[in-house]
């Protein structure tokens, strides 16, 4: 299993390519399904959660081609499809794997889908996926793990989800622009991958409104065509490097990262004491010192986002000061807790809340990642570490980030990947 060793305590300056976002780039995959014609996207990372949904498609029969000379741009063609399945072997790697459900149903009439099951930072039920498909007249059955099913056309509803939900707004949009008539999705997840997925959707013959807000409407059409769609850049990969220079200290240039979709992230960056600019084509940030602590409480789009949760933890572990920080998205989204400790942060978890105090160092020791964002949270550790830090267990990290340590020692970072 790949490892991280990270020498610790080298300011962070260059610049950095930010890739094309993993949350937008997973369900504009699987829309592809919703066409018989050939889907370009544009900006692809490269990380395991594309692959495997590349796998997941292609299982399906889904032509899919990575583009050689340009590996960011791959062309999907779901026809002719040989199975409406996504198994357990696949969709238990990745819970986005449901997002395949709502293009299946809508334009073939019937999918089975392994249910995603738990995960390290919560139960993550789709209730809400399956209650909104049943409301646009699905047949709906859960048997031996499996989601099954059934429509003869889907039917245009009104859809309140009981919360926020991101992959659940997407999977209901999804199926509605085939379905007849209109949808209204209320109480629809505002992150800023729902508005793209709208607009790539838009550019296959979708008819969709009042996407970006909390209430999206849907005329279905009887078909859709293929696109080419560019997928917006990674929001959360982004905050990670602000974050990362913001507590190893110095300056970098994020190149196509976005003001506009990290507005509660950057205020909370600025509270600490780093200076982040809007520049043309991306970001600027820089350090200005040891960081102060900064408290804060994850929600829904536009504020603080729960995948920046663990990055920005371990700014405050090095920071001047305490502070308290509220996870109100995931019931069990601190794993990172127990190995900052390791690495000598001083932080005591009560139920939802992380009170974090400042210590001006941390030391380097072995520790182990969890889940996707802990790891990076472990990664930024380590920079700010004195002497070696190991990270085990980057799976988690490679699933979601694209050559994160390739990016870093670009920035002058000791790191290297142990085989
Ligand atoms: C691939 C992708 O885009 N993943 C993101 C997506 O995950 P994902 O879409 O899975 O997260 P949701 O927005 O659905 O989850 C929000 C909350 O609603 C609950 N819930 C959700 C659906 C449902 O049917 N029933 C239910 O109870 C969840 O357990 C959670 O407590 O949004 C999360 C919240 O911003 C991010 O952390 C993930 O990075
Ligand atoms: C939790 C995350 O992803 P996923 O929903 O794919 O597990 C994440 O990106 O931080």
């Amino acid at each position: 299993m790949d490892k991280l060793l990270i020498r610790g305590g080298r300011p962070l300056k260059g610049d950095v390519v930010i890739s094309g976002a993993k949350n937008a780039a997973l369900p504009e995959l699987c829309a592809a399904l919703l066409t018989p014609e050939p889907v370009t996207l544009q900006n692809v990372p490269q990380l395991q959660d594309v692959g495997t949904t590349l796998k997941l498609l292609r299982n399906m029969g889904v032509t899919a081609e990575r583009n050689e000379a340009t590996p960011d741009v791959v062309t999907l063609t779901a026809e002719p499809l040989t199975t409406r399945e996504a198994p357990y072997e696949l969709v238990k790697t990745m819970r986005a794997s449901i997002l395949v459900l709502g293009p299946l149903l809508a334009r073939f009439g019937e999918a089975r889908v392994s249910l995603p099951g738990g995960c390290a930072i919560g139960s993550r039920p789709v209730d809400q996926h399956i209650k909104g498909l049943q409301a646009m007249g699905a047949d709906i059955v859960v048997e031996h793990g499996y989601i099954v099913a059934k429509a003869k056309r889907l039917k245009g509803a009104r859809i309140t989800t009981d919360m926020v939900t991101v992959t659940g707004t997407e999977n209901l949009l999804m199926a509605a622009t085939l379905a007849e008539g209109e949808t209204v999705l209320e109480n629809a997840a505002q992150e800023p991958e729902i508005p793209d997925l709208a607009e790539m959707l838009i550019s296959m013959g979708a008819k969709i409104e009042g996407h970006g807000t909390r209430q999206i409407r849907i005329q279905g059409v009887e078909r859709l065509h293929g696109t080419t769609h560019r997928i917006v850049p990674d929001r959360i990969e982004a905050g990670t490097f602000l974050c990362a220079v913001a507590a190893a200290g110095g300056e970098a240039f994020l190149k196509y990262a976005r003001a506009d979709h990290l507005g509660a992230v950057i205020d909370k960056l600025r509270e600490a004491g780093a200076s982040v600019e809007s520049v043309d084509g991306g970001l600027r940030v820089k350090s200005n010192g040891r960081p102060r602590a900064v408290s804060f409480t994850t929600s829904e789009y536009p504020a603080f986002p729960t995948d920046m949760q663990a990055q920005f933890m371990a700014l405050d572990c090095i920071a001047d000061g305490a502070a308290v920080v509220s996870e109100t998205i995931f019931e069990n989204r601190f794993m990172h807790v127990n190995e900052l400790v390791r690495l000598g942060a001083q932080i005591d978890v009560h139920g939802h809340t992380a009170t974090i105090r400042g210590v001006p160092k941390l030391s380097g020791a072995t520790v182990m990642a969890t889940d996707l964002r802990a790891s990076a949270s472990l990664v930024i550790a380590g920079l700010v570490a004195d002497g070696e830090t190991m990270v085990e267990r980057i799976y988690h990290l490679d699933r979601g980030y694209d050559r994160m340590e390739a990016k870093l020692r670009g920035l002058g970072a000791d790191i290297e990947r142990i085989k």
